[in-house]
């Protein structure tokens, strides 16, 4: 499969690393300035900023290249992105999360949530760790858990860091180079229950965004990692 990266950070060098062992080859990287001549490329990933996220799934979708998206911190333009895809008949996913176990534990939460439903005596909150570098908080693989707790609870809303009557507090901390940790929290006056998920590396998201796009390469539509993964 030929690929081009949009964004050739941590990411894309990650990307570039798993998917050469796999066999695929990196046809173009375009980062922060560089033209959008994708080379032949057979798929897009796109690991970049949230500021060039829409631009760089716009340019892709409009050259008839289908796209993955991974990056963070855009999703008040993804109903617009959604349009272009149906409109230009292109294929599209983003996941605020790629890797396996992360899907995996996106459905956990969704049961235990379910689970603690009516049990008021359990408050509910979440903490996110990641590296110092990173540009959005909370991150967006909290915010999907938020969404899959919020959908189960009377809590109206999340909120960053701070304590608010009716809404979920989500805690974000930025640690060395911590590739991302997410822990969520039921505490009652007698005892807690706490599921979390913790990244080693970055490999997992990596490996996860490949699979994608192979998965990606034929199709047309708009699709998430539940149906890649068949969860
Ligand atoms: N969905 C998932 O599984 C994961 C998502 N992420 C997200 O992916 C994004 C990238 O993360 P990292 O690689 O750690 O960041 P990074 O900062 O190492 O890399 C971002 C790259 O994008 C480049 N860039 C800036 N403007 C650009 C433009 N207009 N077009 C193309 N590239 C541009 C930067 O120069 C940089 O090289 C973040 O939003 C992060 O939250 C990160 C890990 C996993
Ligand atoms: O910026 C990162 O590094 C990560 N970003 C994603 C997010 O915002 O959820 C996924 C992962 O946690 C790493």
């Amino acid at each position: 499969m030929k690929i081009a990266l949009l964004g050739y950070g941590r990411m894309g060098k990650t990307i570039e690393k798993l998917a050469t062992d796999r066999g695929h080859q990196i046809v173009k990287t375009i980062d922060q300035d560089d033209d959008y001549d994708f080379n032949g490329a057979d798929v897009a990933i796109d690991f970049s900023i949230p500021d060039a996220a829409v631009n760089n799934i716009s340019a892709c979708l409009e050259a008839g290249i289908p796209v993955v998206s991974g990056t963070t911190g855009w999703l008040d333009h993804y109903d617009e992105m959604v349009s272009l895809c149906e409109n230009k008949k292109g294929a599209f996913i983003y996941a605020s999360n790629f890797s396996v176990g992360v899907n995996i534990f996106f459905e956990l939460n969704k049961q235990l949530a379910q689970m603690m439903k009516n049990l008021q005596e359990y408050d509910v909150s979440m903490t996110e760790v990641h590296h110092i570098h990173k540009l959005d908080a909370p991150s967006g693989t909290a915010i999907t858990l938020a969404e899959g707790i919020l959908d189960h609870s009377d809590k109206k809303d999340w909120v960053l860091d701070e304590k608010e009557t009716g809404k979920l507090t989500i805690t974000a901390k930025r640690e060395g180079e911590v590739p991302g940790t997410h822990i969520i929290n039921y505490r009652s006056e007698v005892d807690e229950i706490t599921i979390e998920h913790k990244a080693h590396s970055r490999n997992g998201f990596a490996l996860g965004a490949i699979i994608a796009a192979e998965w990606l390469k034929d199709k047309t539509g708009v699709y998430s990692m539940k149906d890649v993964l068949g969860l």
